[in-house]
């Protein structure tokens, strides 16, 4: 059975690309552990500074504010930073890139053919997690797409963080077959890009909790 870092049948949920108060005000109540916030320009659910700051402040304790980033100026990551309790690095940062910011941060790795997971977390030693999601090639993220599961190892020197097209529908059979530390989901708890469903981030929450049980 693989083992990722779940801790007493307790899986974290992270629900990534939030964009209104309505539904970050929701994802809490459902009991979301962390939340995600898009900070590159390209993306449907991107946020400038100053809509970043009123959702991001508007988080209760305990609640863990992630901001996302594809290869960011450093300056947007120190000014976002004050709003922020983890970074979580999407692009093609280096090891050293990463090293270089002032929060605890995540890598996200996307699984294109040939990626050599052990090696990738011996070289993000410092990342408090590998955040793993879909590959396709020109899109950084968000998908709505899947990728094998079979090809995470049965253990990682860090906390397995499953992304990629999960919702309510699949993400007890992702649990059941990876482990993992946490699941991520974006588009599957949205009615549109940046537009979650608070049904639907509700279904999600009581799927992973059912998986757990
Ligand atoms: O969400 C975006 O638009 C995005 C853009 C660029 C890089 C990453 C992006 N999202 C990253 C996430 O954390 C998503 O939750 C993750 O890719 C899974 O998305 P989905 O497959 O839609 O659940």
């Amino acid at each position: 059975m693989p083992e990722h870092g779940t801790v007493l049948g307790r899986t974290r949920v992270k629900f990534c690309g939030l964009t209104r108060p309505g539904d970050v005000d929701a994802a809490v109540a459902t009991g979301a552990d962390a939340l995600g916030f898009v900070l590159w320009p390209g993306s449907k659910r991107a946020l400038d500074l100053e809509r970043l700051a009123a959702l991001a402040d508007r988080v209760p304790a305990f609640v863990t504010r992630v901001g996302l980033f594809v290869d960011p100026d450093p300056e947007l990551v120190a000014r976002a930073a004050a709003h922020l309790d983890l970074l979580q690095f999407h692009g093609e940062e280096s090891p050293d890139d990463c090293a270089a910011a002032p929060r605890p941060w995540i890598k996200a790795l996307r699984m294109r053919d040939g990626l050599d997971l052990a090696a990738a977390a011996r070289a993000y030693g410092g990342a408090r997690a590998l955040l793993l999601d879909a590959y396709r090639p020109g899109v950084p993220g968000g998908t709505g797409e899947t990728f094998d599961w079979s090809r995470i190892p049965a253990s990682l020197a860090k906390p397995v963080i499953l992304a990629g097209g999960l919702s309510a529908a699949n993400v007890a059979e992702a649990i059941a077959a990876v482990r993992p530390f946490a699941v991520d989901v974006s588009g599957g708890i949205e009615s549109a890009p940046g537009r979650k469903d608070a049904e639907r981030m509700a279904a999600f929450l009581r799927a992973v909790r059912q998986a757990d049980a």
